[in-house]
């Protein structure tokens, strides 16, 4: 759907050049949601804004829905720019404007006729759970009621990409994860890509299918969120991953758990994939003649998994521990490891 090549932008400030984005090459699916992460300057605003030409690129290419977005004239652009729809941090709306007229406004300019024009934004009112809202002004309504409307307004001519540059940013976690269930939910309904820019790495977890990371301009990693979480190879992707996982302290926690439970045996599980962990233990709980002890863990739920590690203690015969160790290992998908043998 998104073909990006050797994209760069440079900004001259104080006679000094700045390359905001550097030399992106990039390809992003139909219907995915793609998240771009990176701490404040990395350049994901400028990344975004180059993508419907909010901003010009200095170099390179961008290649939406098979149009070169980056040839079009000034005419043209407009007609595609109404198929890349986008919603910001601080929403962009009209303050004089009801919900109803704001999500009407971009219909107006598109040319579409009044009676068509108020079916239209009756149903993305629905769509995005505004119903009782249509009269009120922007300054009646709550941060996510704004960025609701942001939204609808966004989706009003029917686009095929959604732009979303830190659209949670200012908002409350409750209301974000109500955002982004909403995000979800249209690119589910509507079949829309979406590109999500963000700094917080719950949020890539929560909704994205492909997460790159950007540092000083750059990709500096790419791939599928789970195994983002799996194995981040830079610096600065390990630390977003530590938002949510915490700090990687794992070796001092496992000499702990060892000098504190001195019975049985401690293994280690490790979660990638689909098996949910409350199954796996009850399961194995029941069918080995063991018993079972969760000590320590950190289990978070991306978009496509559950994703993490759980040290449990075991205690029993030793041959029926065997037993459920080689059983968790052959018949699931989890990664089992004895980190403390029985004495
Ligand atoms: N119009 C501009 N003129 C000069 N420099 C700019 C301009 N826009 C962005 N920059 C610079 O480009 C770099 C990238 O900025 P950008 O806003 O894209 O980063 P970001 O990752 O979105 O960060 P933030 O989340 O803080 O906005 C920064 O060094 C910024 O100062």
């Amino acid at each position: 759907m998104i073909s990006i090549k050797g994209l760069s932008k440079y900004f001259t400030s104080n006679k000094q050049r700045i390359t905001a984005v550097d030399d992106l090459t990039l390809n992003i699916k139909e219907g995915e949601i793609f998240g771009v992460i990176g701490y404040s300057g990395a350049g994901k605003s400028t990344f975004v804004r180059l993508l419907n030409r909010l901003e010009d690129p200095s170099d390179g290419q961008v290649v939406i829905d098979n149009q070169e977005i980056t040839k079009l004239n000034a005419k043209k652009l407009r007609l595609a720019r109404q198929e890349i729809g986008m919603i910001f941090q601080h929403f962009n709306l009209l303050w004089s404007r009801t919900v109803r007229d704001n999500i009407a406004f971009p219909l107006e300019i598109a040319g579409v006729a009044k009676a068509e024009r108020q079916e239209r934004v009756q149903e993305l009112i629905n769509l995005v759970g505004l119903s009782g809202r249509e009269d009120a002004y922007p300054s009646q309504l709550s941060g996510g009621q704004k960025q609701r409307v942001g939204i609808a307004r966004s989706l009003a001519n029917n686009p095929k990409v959604l732009l979303c540059d830190e659209a949670t940013s200012a908002l409350d976690p409750e209301t974000t994860n109500s955002i982004l269930d909403l995000l979800v939910d249209i690119n589910e309904k509507l079949g829309l890509t979406i590109i999500l820019i963000t700094h917080e790495m719950h949020v890539i977890r929560k909704i994205c299918n492909q997460v790159a990371v950007m540092e000083q301009g750059k990709i500096v990693e790419q791939g599928e969120v789970l195994d983002v979480f799996r194995r981040p190879k830079e610096t600065v992707t390990r630390k977003f991953v530590e938002q949510v996982m915490g700090a990687d302290d794992e070796d001092e926690s496992v000499s702990h758990l060892i000098d504190t439970y001195d019975q049985g045996i401690i293994i280690r599980l490790h979660f990638i994939g689909e098996t949910a962990n409350q199954a796996l233990i009850s399961q194995v709980a029941k069918k080995f003649d063991i018993a079972i002890n969760i000590l320590q863990g950190k289990i978070t739920q991306t978009q496509a998994a559950a994703y993490g590690t759980l040290f449990v203690q075991v205690e029993g015969d030793s041959e029926e521990i065997n037993r459920a160790v080689s059983f968790i290992h052959d018949e699931t998908s989890v990664e089992v490891e004895v980190v403390r043998h029985a004495e």
